[in-house]
């Protein structure tokens, strides 16, 4: 299981049919669509039909997987994962920034499965000013009420947009005037990184770093020095440095 299904309590889940048809026609937020695989009921092919059309990301799992999920409730082979808070469009994001008369700051995550993770990140870019967080839909957390509780409340200031294309997003962002910076091993030591303008910083998966495809689009690449001998820093931990330093550059000393 990953961990973003991990992460989500029962509280997270619309259990059973009624409740979830309900759901997946409501305005409300969907992280996911869980059917028991190989259970034949047509409200359960309704509910991934019309789940499918809403574009909602449908997935067929054995029945132990939606027991494990729903702490074992009564959910008549469906469980349907909402968002524990609201996401922001792009378009928000800029809203922020242009409300506060500052050049946009925004972090990029690709792919943060940790939910402590992205929680922590939320409440250090609350902290630092950063005006919105751009996260993918698939193969990453989103926000549920672990997020919530590492962010401290932060959850509720900082706003987190959900895209389909983090490759497509970073064009449209560069278009807009951001200049893209990505994070790894091999770029410019981060200490001279000017984020005073319009800028985005993306974060990489804790695995895996930052895809090469979206590597490939960033203006320019950051590297927090090491000299020890991990490999490389927690992701929270790295967003944290970047962002101070980004914080540093907007807001120097005595200003
Ligand atoms: C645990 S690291 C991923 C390590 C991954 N094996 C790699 O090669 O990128 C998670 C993310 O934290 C950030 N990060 C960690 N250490 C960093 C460093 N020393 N300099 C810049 N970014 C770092 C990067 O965004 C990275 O993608």
């Amino acid at each position: 299981m990953s961990n973003n299904e991990q992460d989500q309590t029962a509280a997270d889940f619309v259990i059973g049919r009624h409740p979830a048809m309900a759901a997946i026609k409501s305005d409300q937020q969907i992280n996911k669509v869980f059917i028991q695989s190989g259970l034949q009921a047509d409200v359960l092919n309704d509910i991934a039909k019309i789940a499918k059309k809403r574009n909602l990301i449908v997935q067929y799992v054995p029945k132990q997987k939606l027991d494990r999920l729903t702490d074992n409730a009564n959910h008549q082979g469906v469980a349907v994962g909402v968002a524990a808070f609201e996401y922001a469009t792009i378009d928000d994001l800029f809203a922020v920034a242009k409300a506060k008369d500052e050049a946009p700051f925004f972090l990029i995550l690709d792919n943060i499965e940790d939910p402590h993770n992205l929680g922590s990140i939320m409440r250090t870019a609350d902290a630092a000013g950063v005006h919105g967080i751009i996260i993918p839909k698939r193969r990453a957390v989103g926000l549920t009420s672990t997020v919530a509780k590492t962010s401290t409340g932060a959850i509720e200031h900082v706003k987190v947009a959900r895209v389909t294309n983090l490759v497509q997003t970073v064009k449209q962002l560069q278009e807009a005037g951001l200049w893209i910076f990505g994070t790894d091993m091999n770029g410019t030591d981060y200490r001279q990184w000017d984020a005073s303008g319009a800028v985005g910083l993306i974060i990489g998966n804790e695995g895996k770093g930052i895809s090469p495809l979206l590597k490939k689009n960033v203006d320019e690449m950051l590297t927090i020095p090491m000299i020890g001998h991990v490999q490389s820093l927690n992701a929270s931990v790295a967003a944290s440095l970047l962002i101070y330093q980004g914080y540093t550059s907007r807001h120097p000393l005595g200003k």
